[in-house]
């Protein structure tokens, strides 16, 4: 039987110089929580850096590879393996966090760690995907989930990966980026913020004087993929 389904972005891992650079990008600390282990590849080295290592895996055939193979840790307790789906996670705040993430949930993945509290995350992302997460204005890659990130993260562009360091071999290369936590904007209105963010993204060919009631002058000409991050705070704030 074949263990991987590439569907459910499950490629795994292959090169133990990517892992290593990963996991040099992570802070010392007690915890530790991986996204999506598969077979463990980047479980096994974070055994040897934390005392306290959890990991989520969604396919029950990965969790009972992931039980016989660390079974020792788990008895010492310094492994804690869930059988789950990450975005369902409830844990408690992580000092670390690392995934080589199923691609296809890559937003939904962002948008949870937003919701939770944690010191680092070192994350490989499609490449794409990771210049979304970074992209300047008026790019193709400049999107709603790049005002969304810059909301919430302090972000790093850590290494670009090729493909062929999985296998299978993907159809596409990947990158790893770091995220920290920040609060810079505490009087948002995030509930409010996130609506009114999904409507001016939904209507990015239209100027926003015939988007927004009240555009403020400066704005008014401008098409919302054209503005900086900084400038669509002062939009979520002001309409
Ligand atoms: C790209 S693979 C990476 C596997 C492993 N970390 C590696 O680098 O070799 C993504 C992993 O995430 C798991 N996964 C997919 N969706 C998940 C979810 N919602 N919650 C937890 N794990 C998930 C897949 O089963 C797969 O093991």
């Amino acid at each position: 039987m074949k263990l991987y389904t590439e569907k459910y972005g499950q490629v795994l891992l292959r090169d133990k110089n990517i892992a290593q650079i990963e996991i040099s990008n992570l802070e010392e600390g007690e915890k530790v929580l991986e996204i999506g282990p598969g077979e463990g590849f980047l479980t096994q080295f974070l055994l040897e850096k934390y005392p306290k290592v959890t990991v989520v895996e969604s396919d029950h055939r990965f969790v009972d590879i992931l039980r016989v193979k660390f079974f020792d840790y788990v008895e010492h307790g310094q492994l804690e393996i869930i059988h789950g789906d990450f975005l369902e996670y409830e844990g408690l705040v992580q000092d670390q966090i690392i995934g080589n993430v199923p691609y296809h949930i890559s937003s939904k993945i962002v948008q949870k760690l937003s919701t939770m509290k944690f010191n680092k995350a070192v994350l490989m992302f499609q490449s794409e995907f990771a210049t979304t997460l970074m992209a300047k204005p008026s790019t193709k890659e400049y999107t709603r989930m790049t005002v969304f990130a810059y909301l919430n993260f302090n972000i790093e562009f850590i290494k670009l990966v090729s493909r062929n360091s999985f296998s299978p071999i993907p159809g596409v290369d990947s990158a790893i980026i770091s995220l920290r936590n920040h609060d810079n904007f505490p009087d948002l209105d995030w509930n409010l913020a996130e609506t009114k963010l999904r409507q001016m993204f939904s209507q990015k060919r239209k100027k926003l004087k015939n988007v927004i009631e009240n555009c403020p002058v400066q704005f008014q000409e401008n098409r919302i993929d054209q503005l900086p991050p900084e400038s669509i705070i002062n939009l979520l704030r002001n309409e």
